[in-house]
């Protein structure tokens, strides 16, 4: 396993400083997630700090998903220990912000925008009176002008792109400013000025506040300016490290044990090798 040192592209405000004096926000030891005589991963020992941005990449099926429940406490590890901000992964953890994996919407035809993003402010604790409710108001229209969807915050979700919905859920997991921010492939969905603008919104909130990010994506390159750390699953495998220590020839080569090349090309990575090049490529190019 590569050292889970971690370096930044973005050296730490003094408020992410001192949040760093903490417990890590994410803490896994000798975590192994199996279904029967499948190993998904095992040995995995991840700290996740206050403040980092952690991609998580690898295969369909290598397990980055059940990774994420296993930090929302909604599935058991087979074996190990798992912490969020030092106590144990349980659900309903409001600590957690999360952005599931995409699904529609369309169901949903009497729930608005502003609705949805004002449910991940529910179990906080606002008061009755009118401070409270403007301040709860405030906080939703201010998650729904980050992700410039004011102009659709009161027409029904099942009317909306699947891009516009993406963006609402992003608005909904940041709303509560929480420690933890789990992303399941929050880009798809968005066409690239929106991979971009939402990426970076992450990135910005995991600086301001502290939130450490555990950021699933089949596709690097849009995260790439922003990512701290990269955890890569395969095949029961993976390595943890820096971009430039994992997404390389060699450690990609190792981990996929087939012949995998990386290179650089205009800034951006480009993976090839057939299994890797699958997973680098599937979801490539622009939605609407
Ligand atoms: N409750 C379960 N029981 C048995 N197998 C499961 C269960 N949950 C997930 N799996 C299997 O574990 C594997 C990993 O699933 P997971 O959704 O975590 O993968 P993933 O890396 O997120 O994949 P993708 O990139 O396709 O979203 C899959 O093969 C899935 O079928």
């Amino acid at each position: 396993m590569l050292s889970h040192l971690r370096t930044r592209k973005n050296p730490p405000s003094e408020e992410v400083a001192e949040a760093s004096e903490s417990p890590p926000a994410v803490r896994l030891r000798g975590a192994r997630l199996s279904y029967g005589q499948r190993v998904l991963w095992r040995d995995l020992d991840l700290d996740v700090a206050p403040g980092e941005f952690l991609a998580v990449l690898g295969p369909n099926g290598s397990g980055k998903t059940s990774l994420l429940r296993v930090l929302l406490g909604t599935t058991p590890l087979t074996e190990g220990s798992v912490h969020i901000a030092g106590e144990p992964a349980h659900r309903g953890n409001e600590r957690i912000g999360y952005i599931p994996q995409q699904r529609s919407l369309q169901d949903s035809l009497t729930l608005r925008g502003s609705d949805l993003v004002g449910l991940g402010l529910d179990g906080h604790r606002w008061g009755t009176g009118l401070r409270g409710r403007r301040e709860r108001a405030e906080r939703v229209h201010d998650a729904l002008r980050s992700v410039d969807a004011t102009d659709y915050a009161k027409t029904p979700l099942g009317l909306l792109s699947g891009g516009e919905q993406q963006r609402l859920r992003v608005a909904q997991a940041l709303v509560s400013d929480p420690r933890v921010l789990l992303c399941d492939e929050p880009l798809l969905s968005l066409d690239p000025s929106y991979q971009h603008r939402v990426s970076g919104l992450i990135a910005r909130q995991a600086r301001r506040t502290g939130a450490s990010v555990l950021f699933v994506t089949h596709e690097i390159n849009p995260v790439l300016p922003v990512v701290d750390r990269v955890l890569y699953l395969v095949d029961g495998r993976f390595r943890v490290g820096t971009p430039d220590e994992v997404m390389n020839s060699e450690t990609l080569s190792e981990l996929y044990g087939t012949e995998v090349e990386v290179a650089r090309v205009g800034g951006k990575l480009v993976v090839a090798g057939a299994e890797a090049e699958q997973q680098h490529h599937v979801h490539e190019g622009g939605w609407t």
